[in-house]
């Protein structure tokens, strides 16, 4: 029995020992953290949600965005976010933005706006806690491994963002990426946009590369900066258009990201690939 007190004093004392001395250990405490803690948070939300609204519905959002807005601080995370003004439209819309890692539900999380929930893989549903919590939250699940049922999914989703005044946010690129630049992107979204005939509003994340790196395990402290770009109209587009809007959309996207993150690389030392 007294053996088994010793043991959380002694996680207490070695845990911010190894916390000090190993950047290794940093990196995996963190994101072993990162996990569990959105797990309990989930746990917790679920009976609210389900208190709230009886079930799946998009205004279960608001209570997840307060759940995880906390959890930048805890992880040593900054956000600064710039173009608040473009997200004051009225109405339905697309929000697209770049993908690096599961992170970016914290930065989703900073600016989503009022009913407003996202496009996720379908295998997210199975993540215990969270996947029950992303179901709560009116998530639109699609199967990347059969275009053809993506496809119906989405031309459902721009009926429903039109009579039920939703936005949706989407990760164009289609997954996450690290690799420095942006991917190419899928032409989901701007089907999408187009079908529903509503503006698409751009997000830019700036790289992790200055404060996360997957290959050498460091996970330091770091600023994002989070660039909203002004509104792209689609009205009287129709589904000729998906390329050039889907060009337009990556050129500006692209220019943002080089930008936002070369101005931090100055300030916080070289950008490592
Ligand atoms: C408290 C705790 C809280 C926790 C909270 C958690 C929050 C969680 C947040 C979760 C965040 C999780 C985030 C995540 O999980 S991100 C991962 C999942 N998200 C996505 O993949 C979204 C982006 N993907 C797309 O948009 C793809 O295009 C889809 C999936 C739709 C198809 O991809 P696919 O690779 O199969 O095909 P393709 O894009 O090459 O297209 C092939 C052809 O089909 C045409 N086409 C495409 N679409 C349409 C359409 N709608 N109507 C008519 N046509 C359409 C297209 O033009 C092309 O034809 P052509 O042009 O070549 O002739
Ligand atoms: C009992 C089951 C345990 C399952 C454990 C899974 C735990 C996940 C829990 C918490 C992480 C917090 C936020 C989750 C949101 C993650 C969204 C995400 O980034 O999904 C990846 C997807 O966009 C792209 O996937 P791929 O890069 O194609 O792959």
């Amino acid at each position: 029995m007294d053996v088994l007190w010793m043991i959380p004093l002694l996680l207490l004392m070695i845990i911010p020992l190894l916390m000090c001395t190993s950047s290794t250990f940093v990196f995996y405490f963190k994101k072993f953290f990162y996990v569990a803690w959105m797990m309990v948070l989930a746990l917790i939300a679920i009976p609210l949600c389900i208190l709230k609204s009886g079930g799946r519905d998009i205004e279960n959002m608001r209570i997840i965005r307060f759940m995880v807005r906390h959890v930048k601080y805890l992880l040593g995370l900054r956000f600064e976010v710039s173009g608040w003004e473009h997200l004051q439209t009225e109405g339905p819309y697309v929000v697209i933005s770049n993908h690096q890692s599961s992170l970016d539900v914290l930065g989703l999380m900073e600016i989503l706006p009022d009913r407003c929930t996202t496009i996720a893989k379908k295998e997210l549903v199975y993540a215990g806690t969270v996947g029950l919590i992303c179901w709560l939250g009116g998530i639109v699940f699609i199967n990347r491994k059969k275009t053809s049922d993506a496809k119906s999914v989405m031309a459902d989703a721009a009926k429903t963002m039109l009579d039920d005044q939703i936005r949706l946010w989407v990760f164009p690129e289609g997954t996450r990426n690290q690799n420095g630049d942006l991917l190419p992107f899928k032409k989901g979204a701007f089907h999408l946009a187009v079908q529903a005939q509503v503006p698409i509003i751009p997000v830019v994340f700036s790289s992790y590369s200055n404060f996360y790196l997957r290959k050498e395990k460091q996970f330091k402290s770091g600023v994002i900066r989070l660039k909203i770009l002004p509104k792209i109209e689609t009205k009287g587009m129709t589904s000729d258009d998906v390329s050039s809007l889907s060009d337009k959309s990556f050129d500006l996207m692209r220019a943002a990201f080089l930008d936002i993150s070369d101005s931090i690389t100055r300030s916080n030392g070289p950008v490592r690939h």
